[in-house]
């Protein structure tokens, strides 16, 4: 008999394919007894198919808020895979020490298959180690340019917004190019000290943009099939080897970066070697930015540029979704836009921001005090109210940020009910459901509404304070905190302020404002058609 299953005639094929059928339909079963309390859509227990063509559809986000809004706040979207929207959750998840980051989605985000980076780091210890090498360099802490070098960025996109307001004729151009451009620049001299210069040149001639889209639509395929292990495989995985002969895409933005952090390494070792030759301190000397700070905390070599590298990906879809976002919710929103620019007008009389109406040339703008300063944001409540809905109604980040549950398992407590979570399941925050809870912001949830986060007083002050913790998390919790949210923070402030200061804004296709996809977690959005004409403020 086994002899006849090893070579089949016709009589044991039947026999064969039963086995292999029970064998199947066992797993598939073992499988779904795993979250079988747990609700969810159709054969989300026994088969990975549905969240494999969420992924595959670029609207992941979508299904998600579908299947939170039908199922509720813990959700079955795999059979080892839930999905939730309850935020005392999610900030859970992201500090009970047995909770790690799972593989699948963080192995995916990957650039070289020799080494992690602090974002795609799975064990907690060495995460931990690499996070305290890093943090101070983000911080202001050790980064005192930071803010002068946003400044002088935000003032490039604002000249760069006034030439298409002054020209005749056809002025529309795409904004969700330009912040691409302003965020790009942003990071380069922030964290190499070289802006990328794409806001100069009104252009993109290494096709950053392109291929930022290109790497992750591909990684976004990988992880959504379970292909992220091959990240890891040595010469099939994605590579940090620098191509010299490749004049574009994401190896001309790793030639660049790579060099530019290669010089510098070799003046910050030069200098120290002088200090301890009984020189000056020149290394304190250097210019104080991300890149000084980093070395100073003993990062150098290939974990350097790896680690740069990481500030363009991590840093400019993310920011440039958040200015996309706002930006159009203002524009279709012409209450909260006049409220916003008349808080602008008010401060710029009162001398709470500087009066840079008159200037008009990048020089000007430039000039120190020229934009407003991030403390002088801080004074104005409608402004950071705008910001806060603005990443509220369209949160920047879009899908997984997944975490594995505890090898034991763990039980928790969902909206009062108690809910067995077996070990290795992956956790998935449901993003927009999260932050349209009607329970937590009303009834109007999902309306772009700044004034909610200015008018819970007394005896609601619990209620702000969860909204803010909320609100929050869109920046990840306790050690996995965003390190770029300073970066982010400031330039979002400031560029929110400074286009709403300047011009007048109109979407030229309302019906179709922008091209979206998702893309391992980050929106990709493009054709974003706008004009701007150039405003006076009120009492200027
Ligand atoms: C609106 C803009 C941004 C949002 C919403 C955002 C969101 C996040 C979130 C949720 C995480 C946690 C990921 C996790 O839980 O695994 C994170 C991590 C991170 N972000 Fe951001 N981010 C933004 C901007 C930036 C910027 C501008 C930079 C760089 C300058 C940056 C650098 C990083 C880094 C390096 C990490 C990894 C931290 C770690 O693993 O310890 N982000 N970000």
């Amino acid at each position: 008999m086994f002899a006849d299953l090893l070579s089949p005639n016709r009589e044991t094929w039947p026999i064969l394919a039963a086995v292999v059928l029970l064998a199947i339909v066992g797993s598939r079963l073992r499988a779904y007894s795993k979250l079988r309390h747990i609700p969810g859509p159709r054969w989300t227990g026994v088969s990975e198919i549905p969240h494999i063509r969420a992924f595959l559809s670029e609207r992941c986000c979508n299904w998600y808020t579908t299947v939170s809004e039908t199922h509720g706040p813990i959700a079955r979207v795999g059979p080892n895979t839930v999905l939730t929207s309850s935020a005392e959750f999610w900030e859970s998840v992201n500090v009970k020490p047995g909770y790690r980051r799972s593989k699948w989605f963080y192995n995916a985000a990957r650039f070289d298959w020799r080494r992690d980076n602090v974002f795609t780091m799975i064990d907690t210890e060495q995460h931990d180690a690499r996070r305290k090498m890093m943090a101070p360099g983000y911080s202001g802490r050790e980064n005192l340019e930071l803010e002068r070098d946003v400044d002088k960025c935000v003032a490039k996109m604002v000249h760069l917004v006034g030439s298409y307001a002054d020209k005749r004729g056809n002025n529309t151009f795409d904004l969700a190019n330009k912040l691409q451009f302003l965020t790009l620049d942003v990071i380069g001299l922030v964290g190499f000290g070289k802006s990328f210069g794409l806001l100069d040149v009104d252009a993109d001639p290494h096709e950053f943009v392109r291929s930022t889209e290109a790497g992750l639509r591909r990684i976004n395929k990988l992880m959504a099939l379970g292909l992220s292990w091959t990240n890891r495989v040595p010469f099939v995985g994605p590579s940090a080897e620098l191509d010299a002969e490749k004049a574009t895409g994401f190896e001309k933005m790793l030639t660049i970066s790579s060099d530019i952090v290669g010089e510098r390494e070799k003046v910050f070792q030069k200098n120290l070697q002088e200090e301890s030759d009984g020189g000056s301190s020149k290394p304190m000397k250097e210019r104080a930015d991300m890149l000084a700070s980093f070395m100073r905390n003993g990062l150098f070599g290939d974990e350097l540029k790896t680690e740069s590298l990481l500030q363009i990906v991590a840093g400019s879809d993310t920011t440039a979704g958040a200015l996309r976002g706002t930006m159009l919710y203002l524009m279709s929103h012409p209450r909260v836009y006049r409220a916003l620019q008349a808080e602008i007008d008010a401060a710029v009389r009162d001398g709470k921001a500087p009066n840079a109406t008159k200037s008009v040339s990048v020089d000007e703008l430039e000039e120190e005090d020229s934009i407003i300063s991030y403390a002088q944001t801080k004074s104005l409540p409608y402004l950071q109210a705008v910001v806060r809905e603005g990443i509220r109604v369209f949160p920047p980040l879009t899908d997984p940020f997944a975490r594995d549950v505890q090898p034991g398992g763990d039980t928790v407590v969902i909206d009062g009910k108690e809910v067995f979570l077996p070990g290795g399941v992956s956790v998935i925050p449901s993003w927009t459901a999260m932050h349209r809870d009607r329970k937590l912001y009303g009834a109007d949830a999902d309306l772009f509404r700044p004034e909610r986060w200015l008018e819970t007083q007394e005896p609601d002050a619990d209620r702000l304070r969860a909204m803010r913790r909320t609100n929050d998390l869109m920046f990840g919790h306790g050690k996995y905190t965003c390190l770029g949210k300073p970066v982010a923070l400031i330039e979002i402030h400031k560029t929110i302020f400074e286009l709403m200061r300047h011009f007048e804004w109109g979407l030229v296709n309302p019906l179709k404002p922008w091209d979206a996809a998702s893309l391992m977690g980050l929106w990709s959005i493009k054709h974003m058609y706008v004009q701007a004409s150039r405003r006076v403020p009120s009492g200027a």
